[in-house]
């Protein structure tokens, strides 16, 4: 087989996989007409995830199921957008981790707002400005983003979703030549996270380290002179057309960070396999036991706990505090329904969610 001949048929498969994409827009758009008659929710995570579990289970071809979700994923999102062009606000700047996190859920095609704290995040979502917001919550190497748990008890905002995304760091830049670059720009925790690469490959040479105030910003520098570098994501390179001389030069490659995908007034539906994030403002819990009687009514329903934080209450000079816990299973199985009843009063769901590997 030639080369030519081998490209012949790959074009005649992507017409017909053209083809279909637009059979499938057109269901699509009827789905959208359906929904928007009975006011019923555009986006549901449980059903994209039933696809995919479907896809994968009975594909027996190259396609693992990382790259059946890449693709699906993408056509969910020009999906919604065609049943109803939704905005998406995240924090910015454009070319940050939530970028790209709200991207991998969300699709090229979304209407993306980037906005510069995580508050203002959460009001473009409760004036109903935007549908969706995106903020980090959490990076396994570094811990919480307390700010945002804390937003989560102020706003009365619901959790749609869970994107956990790797933190690949990459070196861009327009020098071809590691000796002449003079400057290197990144933020601070980047750095750090970068540290073995850049004394392998900076050992002896003068580049001076120059923190600023997000990797996107140091992408944009970069951009501007040519001996200069910017250790940054891949989104921020490519939007500031900066070329990638390393790619993935974290020192760890299991580092993660969740994000959450906030709406106002969301509920999804069961799929089988959830998380359920609830915040518990525990009566009393200065007398001994509060606490651990509450979280062994976990147990007794056989109900596994994925996390558990605290933080102040901020009710004058006491010290209390309010709990952010996170526990597999959906609020409208019975085992959890039992421990709501009982504690109806004092424990307000943030929403129950895909749960994410
Ligand atoms: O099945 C639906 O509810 C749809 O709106 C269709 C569809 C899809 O493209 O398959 C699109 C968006 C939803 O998030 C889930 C699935």
């Amino acid at each position: 087989m030639t080369l030519e001949s081998l490209r012949s048929e790959i074009d005649s498969l992507d017409d017909q996989l053209l083809t279909l994409l637009n059979q499938r827009m057109e269901l699509v758009r009827k789905v959208g007409e359906l929904k928007r008659s009975t006011n019923a929710v555009i986006y549901r995570p449980e059903r994209e995830k039933q696809i995919i579990d479907r896809l994968h289970n009975q594909n027996n071809g190259l396609m693992n199921r990382a790259a059946i979700e890449a693709i699906f994923l993408e056509i969910f999102a020009v999906s919604r957008n065609l049943e109803l062009p939704e905005r998406v606000a995240f924090l910015g700047p454009e070319g940050s981790f939530t970028h790209q996190a709200a991207e991998s859920r969300f699709g090229a095609m979304s209407n993306y707002v980037a906005l510069p704290t995580i508050r203002s995040v959460f009001e473009s979502v409760e004036t109903g400005r935007v549908r969706f917001g995106v903020i980090p919550i959490e990076n396994n190497q570094e811990g919480i983003v307390e700010e945002a748990i804390d937003l989560l008890l102020e706003k009365d905002l619901s959790i749609a979703a869970e994107v956990k995304i790797p933190v690949h760091f990459t070196f861009a830049t327009q020098s071809e030549n590691l000796a002449d670059i003079t400057h290197i720009y990144s933020k601070d925790i980047a750095f750090r996270q970068c540290s073995r690469f850049l004394s392998d490959s900076f050992d002896g040479l003068q580049a001076e380290m120059v923190p600023v105030e997000s990797t996107s910003k140091a992408a944009k520098l970069a951009a501007q002179h040519p001996h200069t570098a910017a250790i940054c994501s891949h989104i921020a390179a490519k939007l500031f057309d900066v070329p990638i001389l390393f790619d993935n030069i974290e020192d760890s490659d299991l580092n993660r960070t969740r994000f959450l995908i906030l709406a106002k007034d969301f509920k999804n539906q069961p799929s089988g396999n959830d998380k359920t994030s609830i915040i518990a403002k525990l009566a009393n819990t200065e007398s001994p036991g509060v606490l651990a009687k509450f979280l062994q009514e976990f147990d007794a329903q056989n109900i596994n706990l994925t996390k558990i934080e605290s933080r102040p209450l901020r009710d004058g000079a006491t010290f209390r505090y309010w709990f952010l816990i996170e526990c597999e299973g959906h609020v409208n199985e019975p085992h959890l329904q039992e421990i709501l009843k009982k504690h109806g009063a004092e424990v307000k769901v943030l929403g129950s969610y895909v749960q994410v590997e």
